[in-house]
């Protein structure tokens, strides 16, 4: 039996990402409800040590989550992050309350101490904060091991006791050290072995969904971005012609998207595909519609009917009962669950409607995205597929701020034409992880030909991610910029300003809506 690492789920965003962490480390580990109990945990396996997952909630409101109070002395090591540093504290007779100075994103620490945790790492680094609460007294018997600027305990730790603690997310790419920290918990502290590898990842998933389906036909939704198309190539190893795809373009696509998937797609990989012209019926029902989440439903609920209508056509009238998608666990996290909260509804989680007759096959659900390109260059997918940049089912729906209209898309998808190109001009491509423009609702005055202008402001969001759950605004140069700003001033009408949006994820997310 491998060792293995328990995630215990306070509702974090960032859960999954920390047992995927150390299942990279060749070390088994899964994610569980915070309920599990202490008997749980220690039966479950060669359990080497538990880690607390951060959370929406704060520790002392009444129906904060709490952990079975027998794990702090069963005798494994504990590390506690965010929500789960504060409960530590908090249930161990130390104070957390609620901080005027909140800190989201990059944070500078220094360590103030020596510590396992930190072993062989340099006493000043970045990390990824993304907290309201803080510990402002620490439970009897830890010592401050780093602190920040306005986070005193930003780490802190009872070696005796086997906890340590941290206010920050290490689990994330962009806490610059994060990894080792992890390494070091799972390795130094835990002293696991790694004795687990994911190199049979596509043969245990093969097997599970020819055990599933059998003799039956499935459809795959494919947008030609990066998951379906590895969802495809997986499907089609495992099914071969059972498997039937549709793209569906419901007129929110990039301009040139539509001719650019079939190419792609007819070149590289031999499906069955079939594309859908299903402008009408998407704009008919977001007509009028300006919230965020309305819209992400409206489309998430159409995808699933047109897909049901179109594929009747397509097998006269024999019922399809599967419906394959390239649901990451991205998707799944930001809809929301038991004790996350929703983000936005990503369209192929939140969005499905309630009456849907499909059952789903999903083979990503667990994987976030740089692990879903990692398995698609496995699989021989070509570098134009597996590199692509990622783009949303609801494409433009959510790059307009408020209600669409044929205007607003023509803004959209012609501004963003023109930063691909730029970009693209500039060899930044694979630098800058997703980047396109969006259409705010502002409208403000400008001058042009020594007329007043009273017009739309564009705006241009580029960041650098690798799994696109924290995300850093790229530093596109100034030339490019500015070659961008001036071209799309110019040459789409009703614009008149351009912006460049600096913000990080958190706190910001990357779409809009
Ligand atoms: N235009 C579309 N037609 C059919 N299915 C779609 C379309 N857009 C999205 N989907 C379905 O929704 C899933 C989720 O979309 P998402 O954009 O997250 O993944 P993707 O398009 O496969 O990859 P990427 O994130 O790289 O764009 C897709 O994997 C696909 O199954
Ligand atoms: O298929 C999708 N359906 C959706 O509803 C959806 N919403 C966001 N995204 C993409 O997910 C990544 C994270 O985006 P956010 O920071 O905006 O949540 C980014 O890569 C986004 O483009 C979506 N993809
Ligand atoms: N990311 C977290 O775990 C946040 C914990 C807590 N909700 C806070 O705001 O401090
Ligand atoms: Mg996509």
């Amino acid at each position: 039996m491998p060792d293995k690492i328990i995630v215990l789920d306070f509702g974090s965003q960032y859960n999954q990402l920390i047992a995927r962490r150390i299942r990279e480390f060749g070390v088994y580990s899964e994610l569980h409800s915070n309920e599990m109990s202490a008997d749980e945990i220690l039966a479950s396996g060669d359990v080497k040590g538990i880690v607390f997952s951060g959370g929406p909630n704060s520790v002392y409101e009444d129906d904060a989550p709490k952990c079975d109070p027998r794990i702090f002395t069963c005798g494994l090591p504990i590390l506690g992050i965010c929500y789960g540093m504060q409960m530590i504290h908090y249930e161990l007779g130390g104070k957390v309350q609620s901080s005027t100075e909140r800190q989201y994103g990059r944070t500078e620490i220094e360590i103030t101490q020596d510590s396992l945790l930190f072993d062989g790492l340099p006493k000043k680094q970045t990390v990824w904060m993304s907290h309201g609460d803080k510990v402002s007294e620490l439970a009897p018997g830890f010592v401050k091991v780093a602190s920040s600027e306005t986070c005193p305990f930003a780490a802190a730790e009872n070696k005796e006791k086997n906890m340590y603690t941290l206010q920050f997310h290490p689990e994330v790419r962009h806490s610059e050290y994060g990894n080792d920290i992890l390494r070091n918990f799972v390795f130094k502290i835990c002293k696991a072995q790694n004795n687990w590898t994911m190199k049979d990842f596509i043969t245990t998933k093969t097997k599970e969904i020819q055990e599933k389906v059998g003799k039956d036909k499935v459809l795959l939704g494919l947008s030609g971005g990066v998951d379906s198309s590895v969802v495809a190539a997986l499907l089609h190893q495992a099914i071969g012609d059972q498997l039937i795809c549709m793209f569906i373009d419901h007129g929110l696509l990039r301009k040139g998207e539509g001719e650019s998937v079939m190419e792609t797609f007819g070149k590289n990989m031999n499906v069955n595909l079939v594309k859908i012209d299903a402008k009408d019926r998407f704009m008919k029902k977001l007509k009028g519609v300006s919230d965020p989440e309305k819209k992400r439903k409206i489309i998430g609920n159409e995808f699933v009917y047109t897909f049901d209508e179109e594929v009747k056509k397509l097998t006269a009238g024999e019922e399809i009962k599967w419906l394959a998608q390239g649901t990451l666990y991205t998707d799944v996290i930001e809809s929301g669950t038991k004790t996350a909260q929703t983000i936005k509804s990503h369209h192929n989680v939140g969005g499905l409607p309630k009456d849907m007759q499909f059952q789903l096959i999903e083979p990503l659900n667990t994987l976030f995205k740089d692990e879903v390109r990692a398995l698609g260059e496995e699989l021989g997918l070509p570098e134009e597929m597996v590199w692509r940049q990622p783009f949303p089912g609801p494409g433009l729906g959510i790059r307009i701020l408020g209600e669409i209209t044929d205007e607003k898309l023509k803004m959209v998808q012609d501004s963003d034409y023109i930063l691909r190109e730029e970009i693209a001009k500039a060899g930044l491509q694979r630098d800058i992880w997703q980047y396109f423009t969006a259409l705010t609702n502002m409208r403000s005055v400008g001058v042009m030909g020594d007329q007043r202008t009273y017009d739309y402001a564009i705006a241009i969001r580029a960041v650098t991610s690798i799994d696109g759950m924290t995300a850093d605004w790229a530093r596109i140069p100034f030339e490019v910029l500015d070659k961008v700003s001036n071209r799309i001033v110019n040459e789409v009408p009703h614009v008149n300003r351009v912006l460049y949006d600096i913000t990080s994820k958190p706190p910001g997310t990357i779409e809009f809506e």
